[in-house]
């Protein structure tokens, strides 16, 4: 039977199935180590990272460098699970730029090119997929390969780019139409964010990328007049492996990265990688680790004050960069609807959904990297990938469903050994399974933070006055929206009343789990 997402959470103690995962390398056991003193760093790079800032190494990239280029020397495939922020990227980035920047098709087209670099490409849909083609394919120019006749050869598009940072989809999309994109000469392979990858069937990715790698060189022909096939002047072709020990296996191997916060134990999900005698590389004794100096706190409030109580909070926050997670984009929707309606809040906030067009998307980040905006109110599509250089609050208004979510949630804040604190609230029965849920993870003390009562009267108060209320509904709260003609017993800041749909004179304009707030009525 099929697992449900967190179903695989188990006891923390529980063995895994896989016996790669049962004795991994523990990334607590190496320290962080000054960028000259790593072994065999090409000196240009150890100036990049100069460049970028970067001083010392972190755990997590000490341990990935000595298993690739020091003595693992890549033969085994890597499968990092390490916390958020701990420095994934990097791990991986170093290890593959060097390697790159010494391999032997490297050295053919520096006897060919004067500028002797590696080139990034992207191909993650944020541009057109034309301004991607033409980014990532070369046509060859006449009169390159002096040695073959060019009366008899037609010449082929090629990838002009080293490494290429994709999106499953995009990746899909240049697979099937782009003349010239290939993947048969991939050396390395990284799947980051593995168990969300692994979740994401677009089109099958993996399997066809993992497919299109162990091809041979019939894709990468040229050919003459007649249809004859030549081969490409700098075409490798993979060997059998035999001579490495790899039998049945193309030389040189396609080596894999694996990463991930919350690394997946499933056999199952797993095997689509193809991982060739896997290492582990784990951070602590748990699955799951919460950053070191990321605070953990509870607020528990009846449903109908929570969004008085956010308010609250926010003001206590001091207009602070603060990511607010809802479960669904509806309810991050009804929720900046409603907060529109206070007047004089300490904070600009806005709403950040997957409804809204990519542009507004990036510009509404870019705006909250700024500072133009403080509070950005989504779904658990902000939990991903997101880094934003100082943000020190992350706010759970729904309660995260799994231990994975929560850890990707505030995974947010607390990067990069900084500190930062992680706010949940909670509904008074929801306490027990949250307390339950944390204990799955590593360094997860959750302390209990309170609101002072005369906090949320007053934001109450501060609601447009006049013109709007927050009204709690005591029954059938959403089934309101389509029973426009039903009469029914509403509170009106503790006042019983009727409120009547259709004729009345009251417009709903949003709800909040039972709260909701109404214009046009007098007071
Ligand atoms: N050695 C280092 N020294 C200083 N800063 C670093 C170092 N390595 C990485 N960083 C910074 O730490 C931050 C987090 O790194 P990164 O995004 O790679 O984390 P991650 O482990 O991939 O997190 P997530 O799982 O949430 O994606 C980034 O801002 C990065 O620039």
């Amino acid at each position: 039977m099929a697992r449900k997402e967190g179903e695989e959470d188990g006891a923390p103690s529980r063995v895994p199935h896989l016996p790669w995962m049962r004795n991994p390398v523990d990334i607590e056991s190496f320290s962080g180590c000054p960028v000259e003193h790593l072994p065999r760093l090409d000196p240009r790079l150890v100036k990049a990272l100069d460049r970028m800032g970067i001083e010392s190494f972190f755990p997590v990239q000490v341990a990935s460098w000595l298993e690739t280029v020091g003595p693992g020397a890549f033969e085994r495939d890597i499968c990092i699970n390490s916390p958020t922020g701990s420095g994934k990227t990097l791990a991986y980035a170093l290890p593959i730029v060097q390697m790159l920047s010494t391999r032997k098709v490297k050295e053919v087209f520096d006897g060919i090119a004067p500028v002797v670099s590696l080139s990034v490409g992207s191909a993650v849909g944020q541009s057109s997929i034309a301004d991607e083609v033409s980014d990532l394919i070369e046509n060859p120019k006449q009169g390159l390969y002096p040695t073959l006749d060019e009366e008899c050869v037609r010449m082929e598009p090629q990838t002009k780019v080293d490494i290429l940072v994709a999106t499953p989809g995009r990746l899909m999309d240049h697979i099937n139409m782009t003349k010239g994109f290939s993947l048969e000469h991939l050396q390395y392979l990284v799947v980051d964010e593995t168990d969300r990858m692994l979740r994401e069937a677009y089109q099958s990715w993996l399997p066809t990328v993992i497919q299109l790698t162990r091809s041979t060189n019939q894709n990468h022909s040229w050919s003459d007049m007649n249809g004859k096939t030549l081969l490409h002047p700098l075409t490798t072709i993979r060997r059998s492996g035999a001579e490495r020990g790899f039998k049945g296996k193309c030389f040189p191997r396609l080596a894999k990265i694996i990463l991930s916060a919350t690394l997946t134990q499933d056999p199952s999900k797993l095997s689509q990688l193809e991982l060739h005698h896997p290492l582990l590389l784990n951070s602590g004794k748990k699955r799951y680790r919460i950053p070191t100096k990321l605070q953990s706190y509870k607020l528990v409030c009846k449903s109908n004050l929570k969004p008085l109580s956010l308010i609250v909070l926010l003001q206590e926050l001091r207009g602070e960069k603060c990511l607010v997670f809802t479960l669904s984009v509806e309810s991050s929707h009804r929720l900046s609807t409603l907060l529109e309606f206070f007047e004089d809040l300490p904070f600009k906030f806005s709403e950040y959904s997957r409804l809204q067009r990519e542009s507004t998307r990036r510009k509404t980040l870019d705006a909250f990297k700024e500072g133009k905006i403080d509070v950005l109110i989504g779904t658990d599509r902000m939990a991903r990938g997101i880094h934003i250089d100082g943000l020190k609050y992350v706010i759970n208004y729904d309660m995260p469903p799994y231990v994975k979510t929560y850890i990707h949630r505030a995974g947010r804040t607390a990067r990069a050994g900084e500190a930062g604190s992680c706010f949940t609230f909670l509904r008074k029965h929801e306490v027990k399974a949250f307390d339950k849920m944390l204990k799955k993870a590593d360094n997860s003390s959750c302390s209990l933070h309170s609101l002072p009562e005369e906090s949320v009267i007053l934001a109450r108060d501060s609601s447009a006055t006049g013109s709007a209320f927050i009204v709690d509904v005591q029954n059938k709260r959403d089934s309101l929206m389509y029973q426009p003609t039903h009469h029914y017993d509403v509170r009106v800041e503790g006042r019983e009343g009727i409120l009547q749909f259709g004729a009345c004179p009251l417009r709903i304009i949003s709800f909040v789990s039972s709260c909701i707030a109404i214009i046009g009525a007098s007071s």
